[in-house]
């Protein structure tokens, strides 16, 4: 309208940022090239190895509760192959892989793929009082150990909590992504996934929440489509406009059983 002159409302940073791992802050070829074939040559040796333990009851259980049907190790043994083959993202699966990498890491044999830009990301987020959470298939387990373990060293201190298939709910489901907001007590729009993956994106926006898609220079997939992209987490956190910052906030934070 000539004449008025209209406040430029700035646009405040998330409360909060949920990050995926898996070609988004760590590599996608470490993932499928190195940790699933470390776990997929295991899997039969671990059930054996851990045959009528509590760990070994538990896996067998998760199978259980997700087909629907009792299994015994066998049956549960060639459907945790079948999923591993097919790269199906299955909570009994998740929780096996994870329990078999931890050896892995402990070993010294498996390390996680962090990209260098995360580290200083989610330093800078930590400075601005920006919550910083990770949401992937892997398990929670996985995750912490993952983090735990990477050329950067232990990144565990820099982040607030972990969400995976069984305490979310699946990636491309918007009630996820409710799920998780309501878990932090943010409102949608205050909070940021950053994921390399449409469908995850797609329901992330779906429940009302900000996105931004991830497509690594060296990760030759097509690129997302309907999202913000960028190719490492630094235009995340450059603020050409200082007033467009969040102001510090107190983040939740999930307990850490590894300290109890
Ligand atoms: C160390 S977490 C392993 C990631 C994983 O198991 C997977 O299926 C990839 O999941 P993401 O959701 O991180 O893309
Ligand atoms: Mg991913």
């Amino acid at each position: 309208m000539p004449g008025s002159r209209q406040a430029r409302v700035p646009e405040s940073g998330p409360r909060a940022v949920v990050l995926d791992i898996e070609g988004t802050t760590g590599s996608l070829s470490h993932v499928r090239d190195v940790l699933f074939p470390y776990a997929r040559e295991r899997l039969a040796p671990w059930l054996a190895a851990h045959r009528g333990t509590a760990p070994w009851r538990q896996v067998l259980d998760a199978v259980a509760a997700h087909t629907g049907e009792v299994q015994d190790e066998a049956s549960a043994l060639a459907l945790l192959e079948q999923w591993a083959d097919a790269d199906a993202k299955a909570a009994p699966l998740k929780t096996l892989q994870g329990l078999i990498w931890a050896g892995g890491y402990a070993a010294g044999e498996l390390h996680g793929h962090v990209y260098p830009d995360v580290p200083p990301a989610l330093e800078c987020w930590r400075t601005q009082g920006t919550g910083r959470f990770i949401y992937s298939s892997g398990s929670v387990a996985a995750q912490r150990d993952w983090f735990g373990h990477t050329a950067h060293g232990d990144l565990r201190p820099l982040l607030d909590g972990y969400f995976d298939l069984t305490t979310a709910g699946p990636k491309a489901d918007a009630d996820s992504y409710r799920a998780i907001a309501a878990e932090l007590a943010y409102a949608p729009a205050d909070l940021l996934f950053v994921s390399d993956v449409g469908a995850e994106l797609d329901a992330a926006a779906e429940a009302g929440w900000r996105t931004v898609a991830v497509r690594r220079p060296e990760d030759d997939r097509e690129a997302v489509p309907g999202h913000k992209a960028v190719a490492s987490l630094t235009p995340l956190i450059s603020r050409p406009d200082p007033g467009s910052s969040a102001a510090p906030v107190d983040t939740p934070t999930q307990e850490d059983p590894s300290d109890e």
